[in-house]
């Protein structure tokens, strides 16, 4: 078998009395955004973490180029869904700060100019001196997903960063991290709730049933061309397609597909489609291993 750079490999978490999935396999990737997609409450968050190093599995494991996942490491760099700023550091002390963990032995003149360099990349060079309470929601954001980068992690996780901003902070955010994604070329692994933003960023979208017991059920590739900008994503070719196939994945089949696995099911071979690229309802089904094969 050949090892994806970051391999989850029959991944179980149960909480008491809970399941909340099983056997979860998938890989991301060097280079590549995976979106992680799924209802409430079916472990999404408890993947990242496990991913993380926040959180163990019950049973099997993350690798993570080549090394098995033990615990916390600033090679898995995470934004959450609030900023997680120190209140009294200002935005620079903050990059500053997670920047001397990750570089002890570098002098203060070069932490400080490293993380200007950071900010300036996010647009904030004019807020380094500011506090957090001295910022808005977005460049909070800003600030984490600027540290967050300057880490140069092995791979970028985040959980929903966006969800708590208002829509065109989000929309912003969202096109400005697709381009420096794509400018570092950053591995990333992202949760999300919000299907244009799975369609904007990730390369596969993975799908999940509704747990308890939930499984990967299918992987999405996402065909459509890089560059990709919010503001355009609507008319893009296929893009409606890849959208309803998402949507109806949600409403139904993330509830139909939940529960027992049918007779049969492997959890290494999940369904691969490629719905921008086929007939409307004829979503082409192979195993991963052709569709690497056709990559
Ligand atoms: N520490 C814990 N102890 C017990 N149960 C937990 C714990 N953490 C999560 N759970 C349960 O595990 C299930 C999955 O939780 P998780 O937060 O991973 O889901 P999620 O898909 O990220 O949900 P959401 O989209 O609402 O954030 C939920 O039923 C939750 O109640």
């Amino acid at each position: 078998m050949t090892r994806a750079y970051v391999s989850v490999e029959g991944v179980s978490r149960t909480f008491p009395g809970h399941a909340v999935f099983r056997d979860l396999w998938f890989g991301v990737e060097r280079g590549e955004f995976v979106c992680l997609v799924g209802h409430s409450g079916c472990g999404k968050t408890t993947v990242l973490n496990i991913l993380a190093g926040l959180d163990k599995p019950d049973s099997g494991g993350v690798i993570v180029d080549g090394r098995e996942i033990t615990g916390p490491s600033l090679d898995r760099a995470v934004i959450f869904q609030g900023h997680a700023l120190m209140p009294w550091m200002t935005a620079e002390a903050n990059v500053a700060f997670a920047l001397s963990c990750r570089h002890p032995t570098w002098p203060r003149a070069k932490l400080r100019e490293a993380a200007r360099a950071a900010l300036e990349k996010v647009g904030l060079a004019e807020a380094a001196e500011r506090k957090p309470s001295q910022l808005s929601g977005g460049m909070k954001q800003r600030v984490g997903i600027a540290r967050a980068l300057a880490l140069d992690p092995k791979i970028l996780l985040m959980d929903e960063p966006f969800s708590a901003l208002d829509a065109l902070t989000r929309g912003a955010l969202q096109d400005e991290v697709a381009r420096l994604v794509a400018e570092a070329r950053q591995t990333a692994f992202m949760i999300t709730h919000d299907v244009d933003e799975a369609i904007l960023l990730a390369d596969r979208i993975l799908l999940m049933t509704n747990g308890p017991d939930a499984r990967c059920a299918e992987v999405v590739v996402n065909t459509l061309p890089k560059p990709r900008h919010r503001a355009t994503l609507h008319r893009m070719p296929g893009y409606h397609r890849l959208r309803d196939h998402i949507l109806e994945f949600l409403l139904t089949r993330s509830r139909t597909l939940a529960g027992t696995p049918p007779s049969g099911w492997d959890p290494r071979e999940v369904p691969v489609v490629r719905p921008a690229d086929v007939a409307i309802g004829a979503a082409e089904t192979v195993t991963p291993q052709r569709a690497l094969a056709a990559e």
